[in-house]
């Protein structure tokens, strides 16, 4: 259960909307994907589902090479796309069997769609035509529809955009279980929806992959050797004295007994061991960290 993009390029006349991107997903694997507006992340992921062919290199699913016309590729595939087309005349369960029959799921039909319905919280509203449907419901049907013929990989562009808390936290708590056994890449604007749900954050900026990891590599990474952490202790110590520890830089009392240290490393045990030493003892210790808004800001606002 994988997802390979190998060096994809793509081109809108003169304008490079992807030059170059690789990446590979493995099973059990939720990456967020994110980037500015226009920075590549919907041509990346209608590439990778086989509805865009790329210009230079080419999206793999499970070592197959995907394209418009391998059905059986794209069959292991499922794909909400940005915005989310459906048939507003259809009933909710009408179109779901009309999905479930582009995959020639024979028998499996009803029970598919009956189990889409439930796990997707479509249960009270499946009678409705989808054109009377909220937008979070309508968010629903698009993600019951990728997940009908249970494929292995799924593709989620903007999944949550416009959905109110209750419903981006079911719709959240789907992802989290189909991700734990299907790869799973969705595009989001929302930081805290990327700590919620991901191991792995890719980020995109011009066309161009800025950042690969997890979420703490990334925060990690923006720190670039410089450490900053706040120590409380239960009574004043002199800020030469913290100074002296090895690899601080810096020491300010912020109040009589709260002070921020500065370091080229984590100083956290040096500090703990030299608490224990003067006989102080430590009330707070904190290291600042750099939070996914600053990661997105620093590599994308150049
Ligand atoms: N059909 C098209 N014709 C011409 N240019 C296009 C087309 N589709 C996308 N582009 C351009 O390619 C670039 C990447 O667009 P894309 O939609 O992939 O970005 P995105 O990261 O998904 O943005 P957003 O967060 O706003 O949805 C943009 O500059 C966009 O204007």
């Amino acid at each position: 259960m994988s997802l390979a993009i190998h060096q994809v390029s793509k081109y809108y006349g003169k304008q490079a909307a992807l030059e170059n991107v690789s990446f590979r997903l493995n099973g059990g694997e939720i990456a967020g994907f994110l980037g500015p507006n226009g920075a590549g992340k919907s041509t990346l992921m209608k590439i990778a589902t086989g509805f865009l062919a790329a210009d230079h290199g080419f999206a793999e699913v499970n070592g197959q090479r995907m394209n418009e016309m391998n059905v059986e590729v794209r069959r292991m595939i499922g794909y909400l796309p940005e915005h989310n087309p459906l048939y507003p005349d259809l009933y909710v369960k009408e179109y779901l069997r009309f999905v479930a029959g582009m995959y020639h799921l024979g028998r499996r039909t009803k029970p598919r769609v009956d189990e889409m319905i439930e796990r997707t919280g479509l249960t009270h509203e499946y009678k409705k035509r989808i054109g009377e449907l909220s937008k979070g419901y309508r968010q629903r049907v698009g993600l019951a529809q990728a997940l009908i013929h249970d494929p292995n990989v799924l593709i989620l562009d903007e999944p949550t955009t416009g959905l109110d808390p209750n419903q981006l936290e079911e719709i959240r708590q789907l992802i989290r279980e189909v991700g734990q056994e299907k790869t799973v890449l969705f595009s989001t604007h929302i930081m805290q929806e990327v700590k919620a749900l991901c191991q792995r954050v890719i980020i995109i900026h011009q066309g161009h992959i800025v950042a690969d990891g997890t979420e703490q590599m990334l925060t990690h990474d923006i720190n670039d050797g410089h450490y900053e952490t706040i120590v409380e202790f239960d009574r004043p110590v002199s800020t030469e004295a913290l100074r002296s520890i090895d690899n601080v830089s810096d020491a300010k009392a912020l109040s009589p007994t709260l002070y921020h240290v500065q370091s080229a490393a984590d100083v956290r045990a040096d500090l703990f061991r030299f608490a224990v030493a003067y006989g102080y003892v430590i009330l707070t210790l904190k290291q600042q960290e750099h939070s996914m808004e600053e990661v997105f800001k620093e590599l994308t606002l150049k």
